[in-house]
């Protein structure tokens, strides 16, 4: 049996639409993401277990895994073993915190490793961008390459190998509260301005690659001072009750940073110390998050999708 967990993922990480992507890795060591097992079976099955299955879809033909299994077996690997697939999904749908993309990464690297395949790293990129792609409203790469390649991810087509890794401030800790309802993301799309002004495409150009040229020197300080999105937050905070009044009152609590987590709803705040961590947490618990929500103080996740023990919590 071959066990693989993906992180959840933070999409934008604020300075960077569609282009920038952090994977997350909570700090009391939980598994914050969905795992696949893969096993040798007399014909190809497909499970979907853990505690948001009963949120998707019934017809495995409309799960994401599911879909890969069957991609995979017709265009990639005719030859392989059947296999019996079981899709844990421990990410809820809809949170911002690339569910769609941990499920899709997941199986992907369970089936090459299953098949032998060894497909290269932009190959698998690409395949894993063509799946995230049919449910989310775009073609977008910054949950898929953080989830599988672990770290903060500058990602896109145009890319070389689609993916650059940039290093962080190690001190930094980033606390994610889901809030406990879903935003769909091709929704959180749909409301984003169809055009830029030159201003504003000019910025947003100019704020990026300061961000990434000052992160890579490690001036962590001034990038972090330049992280803003002008461009999806605006649009979608009227779709998240409760952000605005994180967005104010968390900075007094020490967040040196509270942006939208991908497509919303999850909020993520950068703070530069466990106490204003646990603090900014103890805030959103009582004032974001209702009963079905959660939050985690996490460090960024730099393995990745990888092997994990059966049973792993
Ligand atoms: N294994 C899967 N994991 C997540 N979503 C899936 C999966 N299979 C199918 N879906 C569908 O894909 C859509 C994902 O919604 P989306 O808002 O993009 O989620 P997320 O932002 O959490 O990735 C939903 O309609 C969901 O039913
Ligand atoms: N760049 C995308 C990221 C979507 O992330 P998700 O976790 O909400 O699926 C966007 O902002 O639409």
């Amino acid at each position: 049996m071959i066990s693989i967990y993906a992180p959840a993922s933070v999409g934008n990480f604020c300075v960077g639409f569609d282009s920038l992507g952090a994977a997350l890795a909570p700090v009391d060591g939980s598994l914050l993401g969905d795992v696949v097992h893969i096993e040798h079976s007399e014909q190809d099955r497909f499970t979907c277990t853990g505690p948001y299955a009963d949120k998707l879809p019934g017809d495995a033909h409309e799960n994401l895994s599911y879909q890969c299994l069957l991609h995979f077996r017709e265009h990639i690997a005719p030859a392989m073993p059947a296999a019996a697939l079981t899709l844990e999904k421990r990410l809820p749908i809809g949170s911002g915190l690339g569910s769609s993309a941990c499920s899709v990464v997941a199986t992907f690297v369970a089936l090459d490793q299953f098949a032998g395949t060894q497909l290269s790293q932009e190959a698998m990129i690409e395949l894993m961008a063509d799946f995230e792609e049919k449910v989310s409203g775009g073609r977008h790469y910054d949950n898929i390459t953080p989830c599988y390649l672990g770290g903060l991810q500058l990602t896109a087509d145009i890319v070389p190998n689609k993916a650059l890794s940039l290093p962080v401030d190690e001190r930094w800790y980033y606390v994610a509260a889901y809030p406990g309802f879903a935003l769909n993301t091709a929704k959180a799309r749909g409301v984003l301005p169809k055009q830029l002004s030159m201003h504003s495409a000019v910025e947003f150009a100019q704020r990026l690659s300061s961000f990434c040229l000052l992160m890579q020197a490690g001036r962590f300080d001034e990038a972090l001072v330049l992280m803003q999105d002008d461009l999806a937050e605006p649009h979608r905070q009227s779709l998240i009750s409760g952000f605005a009044e994180a967005k104010q009152a968390l900075p007094e609590l020490g967040a040196e940073l509270v942006s939208v987590s991908g497509a919303g709803p999850t909020l993520f705040a950068i703070c530069k110390s466990l106490d204003d961590a646990k603090t900014c947490q103890q805030w959103l618990t009582q004032n974001y998050i209702n009963e079905h929500g959660f939050s985690h103080i996490c460090k960024l996740d730099n393995l990745g999708t990888r092997a994990v023990s059966q049973g792993a919590k």
